[in-house]
């Protein structure tokens, strides 16, 4: 019946779970499991859990790397959670902050055989929470039953796996004139997602020939460079010069998506950045968290574009793999448009390791 939950909801319930600390239950061909992030967790629910039977941490296989833990499910590590472990052997295991000072955890058992689907789906969930990917999962047997007991959210992995990865669908939800320092002739356009994400702005200026290549930005929100003027990344004066340059040509579009660090979100950003003051580059610090290099969904930016009539862009970047997720994506890249600026002290190494590994270009 229409009152009844669908897939996108329950999986936009199941993230504010998980950020609550609550579990939620995960179903696949008949087996079942609680499912709660470890950054959430708290101890009494921990004790609830065991109750229920034998629990498994869940970490990447970027995380288990980093600890030396034994990966057997490609992607991720299931480990066995040994009777004494609270919570803070827990967050010392999800969480690189004290990786130096206590390096040693283990030993780590990971388990091996039996599915990792159900575990696959907590952390892809976690990431989406942008919460820490680390995951505590108790198998049940009657996942239903103890759902309806306890009034949990249930998400049947069949729909939500094609959900997660169909990537949601935005609609354009309203737009005003916004006159700016670059250009007075500036439009300020919000799209919403389906699922409760985050909305993602795209900022007209002037009114761009949807005949011609436009000139265009994606740019990635950067709280600490965008607002703070951080030293630490180029991302302030990138945003301001794409300005800039629109203004100067009369017409662009910048797409500012809500794509905080990479992908991964502010708190694990400033995680990321606590790491680099221990000595870890920028995408070691990602892995040391459990997270790949780029979170980012770049299909995001290429659905806009073509929503406000876009069909080819000339790119102001010196990431290729936005040129090559643009063009999968249907946006024809007729020019890259080189943007070096704000090179300094603080940043130098930041944008040569993203030269070396990223390939970012000259
Ligand atoms: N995880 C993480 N994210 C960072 C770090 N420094 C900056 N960021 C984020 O990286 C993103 C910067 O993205 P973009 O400006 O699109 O940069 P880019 O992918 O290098 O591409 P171009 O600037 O187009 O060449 C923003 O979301 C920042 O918040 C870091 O050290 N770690
Ligand atoms: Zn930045």
């Amino acid at each position: 019946m229409s009152l009844s939950l669908g897939i996108v909801e329950r999986l936009n319930r199941a993230r504010g779970d998980l950020r609550m600390g609550v579990p939620v239950v995960l179903t696949e061909e008949g087996a079942g499991a609680v499912a709660v992030a470890v950054e959430a967790l708290e101890p009494g629910r921990l004790a609830d859990l065991r109750l229920l039977g034998e629990p498994v941490l869940a970490i990447t296989a970027r995380r288990a790397e980093t600890l030396k833990a034994r990966v057997y499910d490609d992607d991720l590590a299931r480990i066995e959670l040994p009777d004494a472990a609270g919570i803070e052997w827990l967050r010392a295991v999800a969480d690189p902050a004290d990786d130096l000072r206590l390096p040693m955890k283990g030993p780590l058992r990971a388990l091996r055989g039996g599915g990792a689907g159900l575990a696959r789906a907590a952390l892809a969930l976690a990431k989406s929470a942008h919460l820490l990917p680390a995951a505590v999962l108790v198998p049940v047997a009657d996942p239903l039953r103890l759902a309806a007991q306890h009034a949990l959210t249930v998400l049947p992995l069949e729909e939500a796996r094609a959900e997660l990865s169909r990537g949601s669908p935005l609609h354009p939800v309203v737009s005003a004139r916004v006159p700016m320092v670059a250009s007075q002739a500036g439009r300020v356009h919000v799209f919403r997602p389906e699922d409760g994400g985050e909305e993602h702005y795209a900022i007209e200026i002037g009114r761009p020939d949807r005949g011609l290549p436009v000139l265009a930005r994606l740019h990635s929100a950067c709280f600490t460079g965008d607002v703070l003027g951080s030293l630490k990344c180029d991302c302030g004066p990138q945003l301001r010069s794409a300005l800039a340059r629109m203004g100067e040509e009369g017409a662009g579009v910048l797409l500012y998506l809500n794509q905080e660090g990479r992908g991964i979100g502010l708190a694990n950003k400033m995680r990321a950045y606590s790491l680099q003051d221990q000595g870890f580059d920028t995408v070691e610090a990602n892995h040391r968290l459990g997270f790949e290099d780029d979170e980012r969904d770049f299909r995001i930016g290429a659905g806009i574009l073509r929503q406000m009539g876009f069909a080819a862009v000339r790119l102001l970047t010196n990431n290729p793999a936005k040129i090559r997720m643009m063009e999968a994506n249907g946006i024809r890249v007729t020019e890259r448009v080189p943007l070096h600026v704000g090179r300094n002290e603080f940043n130098a190494a930041y944008l040569a390791t993203k030269a070396a590994k990223s390939g970012h270009l000259a």
